[in-house]
């Protein structure tokens, strides 16, 4: 099959930068594509790289689509080098995404809210809006002032950066967020791979006295696998690998090697959509979805797969959008029609 093919690179900035252990995030940058069909339908797709979690950079994926020019068959889709996880995932869910409407304009293709179940494909909306959100709470002390209104939207579930203050004072204010929250909330740590082994030896003895832990994820850093196999043998609280399993090779290795507690999977940069469905088909592990602060484009393909992939009652990590402040269809309206 031939499509025309057209880009867009984009640029959002963060309403806060996003501070975790490796320092603070400000702007996401990213790439919109659009295939048209011979009849007109149209298929969009999103790359939108991390390159400090080990995918692309996005320079190698603007190159990569430079050179496709303005045309692109399923067969280059398919042979795209795992080296470009996140452009595997853009260019191969952009076959699937869409292609139920003429173009209409983005506001037609896209509802709302994943509850909206406007289109064909309501069975895939229908699962989508029985998934729980997790939501990303800001690091520090700032947490303490937002759940509550996180928690009038609905969220249960949060999820907080750690190892971004001094361990002893990170502590205290998790001791006072864990308190604030009600019983039946549920927190998800985020060390982001910057912990050393004695500090999250602490942190799990910390969490021991607290039933609303849901998970530690990425203690440790990459390099060091036994270790937090070590870490999820002796402690009650699960460990989550999320660097660890970046990628879907690095996710093959860690399952290879004996992991049996939760794996992170942020579509958006872990490759190819078909090859990650194979492999979570043959194997039941436990996973949460995550997102890379992605578009509603990306999200919505990202978000496709973890209702056909995830079986284990995790809430999906995609509440997020709070971390941004334009309307995301005006905004990307506005992408495609007045590029720069
Ligand atoms: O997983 C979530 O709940 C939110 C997304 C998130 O935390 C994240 C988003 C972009 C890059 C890295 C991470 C991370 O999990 O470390
Ligand atoms: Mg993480």
């Amino acid at each position: 099959m031939l499509y025309q093919f057209e880009f867009r690179p984009y640029r959002r900035q963060f309403k806060r930068a996003l501070s975790t252990s490796h320092g603070n995030w400000d702007i996401r940058e990213g790439i919109i594509l659009r295939f048209t069909d011979d009849k007109g339908a149209i298929g969009w797709g999103e790359i939108a790289p991390i390159p400090w979690f080990g995918s692309e950079t996005l320079p190698s994926a603007i190159n990569f689509c430079r050179q496709l020019g303005d045309e692109i068959t399923t067969e280059t889709i398919f042979s795209i080098p795992s080296k470009l996880p996140s452009c595997q995932f853009g260019f191969e869910s952009a076959l699937n995404f869409g292609f139920w409407i003429l173009d209409f304009g983005l506001k037609a293709d896209f509802p709302n809210s994943v509850e909206s179940a406007t289109n064909p494909q309501s069975k895939i909306q229908n699962l989508k809006s029985k998934i729980a959100y997790s939501c990303l709470l800001p690091a520090g002390e700032a947490a303490l002032h937002q759940w509550q209104t996180l928690w009038q939207q609905g969220y249960r579930t949060f999820k907080w950066k750690i190892n971004v203050v001094p361990i002893q004072d990170e502590i205290k204010i998790f001791a006072k967020l864990i308190q604030a929250l009600p019983t039946s909330a549920k927190l998800r740590l985020d060390a982001n791979a910057g912990l050393n082994w004695s500090a999250a030896n602490e942190w799990l003895k910390v969490c021991e006295n607290y039933s609303q832990i849901e998970f530690l994820e990425q203690p440790l850093p990459v390099e060091q696998f036994d270790a937090m196999l070590d870490l999820a043998n002796r402690y009650s609280t699960p460990i989550a690998l999320d660097e660890s399993v970046a990628t879907l090779s690095q996710l093959q290795t860690c399952y290879e090697k004996g992991w049996r507690s939760i794996f992170v999977i942020k579509p958006g940069i872990v490759g190819s959509p078909r090859l990650l469905r194979q492999f979570c088909q043959q194997h039941d592990i436990d996973v949460v979805f995550s997102s890379v602060f992605e578009t509603v484009i990306g999200r919505q393909a990202a978000l496709n797969l973890a209702a056909e992939l995830s079986h284990r009652d995790r809430a999906v990590g995609f509440g997020v959008n709070h971390w941004f402040n334009e309307d995301e269809e005006t905004w990307l309206e506005n992408l495609w029609n007045n590029p720069h």
